[in-house]
């Protein structure tokens, strides 16, 4: 489908910009801590898809946390310690949960092995901000609380139950009828990126070039939202509708690091994660 017809099938929503996003950014200030800035758990990946593992805790570290707790399969730990020794591995408190990047979902053959799936179950049931992605998206049935749904086409309409022709044919009530089946937010990938909470005007972000089209590159976006939620905790459970903006000023950060990464060339999703903390302090700069 073509970008104008994706733009005909979503004339409802506002564009979501970089000024916007802007104020949806936090800074650290001389009283905070590591803990006070916001602690972000994470279950991600498997014995298929380290990689996605180590994805979303780069991301993640990238766009800002005060500590990232990692409580995926022990080989994908072990390859995240191994890039980022910051990483905690123990269980303890946190402020929000990114879970099922690069994970199967729950029918899927093997599963997650059961230490793992008791941190994705505890993570469902603490009533703080989550972030499910991939192999987590089924997990938002009969689940209240705060949580933004990352899919792409594929992956909303095998949550409908429809085939993904329709959801592409219109994003934005694919993406509506998911919000309020689940009661969630929802974040729907592509070229133009769709951003609908269950009450609240729909949004969307299109910052990104066509080479962000490449696997890996939604690992990273639920690693930047997973610390936007982490940062922005007490503040989403005091307004659930908050989760509509910082999901897409996930999408804004995702594709202006992208832009930056890519100069008008391909580029990996590492380099993209590199280029998130200069995209966030001119970001910074904008609302000075
Ligand atoms: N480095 C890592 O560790 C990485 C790990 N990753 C992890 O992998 C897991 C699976 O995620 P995934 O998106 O790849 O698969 P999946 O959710 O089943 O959706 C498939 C959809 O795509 C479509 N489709 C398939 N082939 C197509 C084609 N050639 N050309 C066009 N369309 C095609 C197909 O549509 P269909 O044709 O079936 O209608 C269906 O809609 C997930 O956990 C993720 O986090 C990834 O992030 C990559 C990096
Ligand atoms: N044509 C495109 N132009 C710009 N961004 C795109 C395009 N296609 C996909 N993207 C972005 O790339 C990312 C792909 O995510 P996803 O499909 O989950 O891939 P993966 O599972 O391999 O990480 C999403 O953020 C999506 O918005």
């Amino acid at each position: 489908m073509s970008t104008a017809e994706q733009g005909a099938a979503s004339v409802d929503s506002v564009e979501f910009g970089l000024r916007e996003a802007a104020d949806h950014l936090a800074e650290p200030g001389p009283t905070d801590d590591k803990y006070s800035r916001g602690v972000l758990g994470v279950v991600s990946g498997s014995a298929v898809y380290p990689g996605a593992a180590a994805l979303t805790v780069e991301a993640a570290l990238r766009t800002g946390v005060g500590m990232l707790r990692y409580l995926g399969p022990t080989r994908a730990a072990e390859f995240v310690l191994h890039r980022r020794p910051e990483v905690v591995t123990a269980p303890g408190r946190v402020q929000a949960w990114l879970l099922g990047s690069g994970m199967p979902r729950p029918d899927e053959d093997g599963g997650a092995d059961p230490e793992v799936t008791e941190h994705v179950e505890r993570a469902l049931s603490s009533g703080l901000p989550l972030v499910l992605d991939a192999g987590a998206l089924a997990q938002a049935e009969g689940r209240a609380g705060p949580m933004v749904l990352t899919p792409h086409a594929g992956e909303l309409a095998r949550l409908l139950g429809v085939d993904r022709a329709s959801v592409e044919a219109d994003p934005l009530a694919s993406a509506r009828t998911a919000a309020q089946r689940y009661g969630a937010t929802v974040l729907l990938k592509g070229y133009r990126t769709t951003v609908v909470g269950p009450t609240g005007a729909p949004m969307h972000v299109e910052q990104a070039p066509a080479w962000l089209a490449t696997a890996g590159a939604g690992d990273a976006l639920a690693g930047i939202l997973g610390a936007l939620l982490a940062t922005h905790s007490r503040a989403v459970l005091d307004d659930p509708s908050l989760l509509g903006p910082l999901a897409a000023t996930a999408a804004v950060l995702h594709g202006r690091a992208a832009r930056a990464a890519s100069g008008g060339g391909p580029f990996t999703v590492l380099d993209l994660c590199g280029r998130l903390g200069l995209v966030i302090a001119e970001l910074l700069v904008l609302r000075a």
